[in-house]
C-alpha cells in the first residue's frame, strides 16, 4: 500500500474532526466573523513564509533534479500566496501594515513553523516531505469539502475557490507522488518517522485553525 494511503487512513479520525472544527463550519455556511478571519490571515502570512523556507530546504534536499523543480516552485508559490494574502485578503478584511506588524506568531503558528523548519532542516528528505504533505492535502480535502457545501453568497469565496481549484489538487497529486515514490525505497525505521510527522504536521493544522477560532496568543507578555 502507498504510504500517502496508509497515513490517510491512519489519520482519518483527525481529518473528520479537522473538516467539521467550527472554524470550518462557519467558514462554509459565511457566517466567521471578520475578527477571527483576520487572525486567521495574519498567522497564515507568517507561516506561509516559513512553509516556503521548509520547501525551499526539501528542495535542497531532493535526490533528483524533477524534486528541485517541484519544491522549489512550491517554495515559491507559498510567497506568491503569501503576498496575495497581503496585496488583496488584508485589503478586503481591513487588516492594515501596522496590523500585520504588531501581531507576533501565535503560539500555534510559531511551533507548527518552527517545527516544519526544523524538520526540513534535521530531517532527511522523506521524513520532511511528510511533514509538509499534510499541509498541502488537507487544504485541498477541506477546500472541496466547503466548495460542495458553502452557502452563497460567501465572503469567504474567493479562500475557498483557491484550494478547491484544481491548479492546487494538482499540486497536491505530485506531492503525494513524490512522497510515495521516496517512501517506497525508505528504510522501516524512515517509514515509521515518516508516519510519525504526517500525524503531527496534521494535529498542527488542527491548532492552527483552532487558534484562530479562539484568537490564540501568548499567556504572559
Ligand atoms: C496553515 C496552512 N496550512 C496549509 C496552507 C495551504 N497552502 C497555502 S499555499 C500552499 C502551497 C504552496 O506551494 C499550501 C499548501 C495554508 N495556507 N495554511
Amino acid at each position: 500500500m502507498p504510504f500517502s494511503r496508509d497515513a490517510w487512513d491512519a489519520n482519518l479520525g483527525l481529518y473528520e474532526t479537522i473538516r467539521s472544527m467550527p472554524f470550518n463550519e462557519a467558514l462554509a455556511a459565511g457566517t466567521l466573523p471578520a475578527e477571527r478571519f483576520q487572525h486567521y490571515i495574519i498567522q497564515d502570512a507568517h507561516y506561509l513564509i516559513a512553509f516556503g523556507r521548509a520547501l525551499a530546504v526539501a528542495a535542497a534536499k531532493a535526490d533528483d533534479t524533477d524534486g528541485i523543480v517541484q519544491f522549489s516552485e512550491a517554495a515559491k508559490v507559498a510567497i506568491i500566496v503569501e503576498r496575495a494574502l497581503h496585496a488583496d485578503y488584508f485589503r478586503q478584511f481591513g487588516v492594515t501594515a501596522d496590523d500585520f506588524a504588531r501581531a507576533p506568531l501565535s503560539p500555534a503558528c510559531h511551533h507548527y513553523s518552527s517545527y516544519l523548519l526544523a524538520t526540513a532542516w534535521a530531517e532527511p528528505y522523506p521524513v520532511a516531505l511528510a511533514a509538509l504533505l499534510p499541509c498541502f492535502w488537507i487544504y485541498a480535502e477541506v477546500g472541496r469539502d466547503i466548495h460542495g457545501r458553502a452557502a452563497e453568497p460567501n465572503p469567504y469565496r474567493a479562500w475557498i475557490d483557491t484550494y478547491a481549484g484544481e491548479d492546487f489538487h494538482a499540486a497536491v497529486r505530485g506531492v503525494i507522488a513524490t512522497t510515495d515514490r521516496l517512501a517506497a525505497k525508505a528504510s522501516p525505521e524512515t517509514q515509521g518517522a515518516m508516519h510519525v510527522a504526517f500525524t503531527r504536521a496534521t494535529q498542527l493544522e488542527w491548532m492552527f485553525w483552532d487558534s484562530a477560532w479562539n484568537l490564540g496568543d501568548w499567556p504572559v507578555r
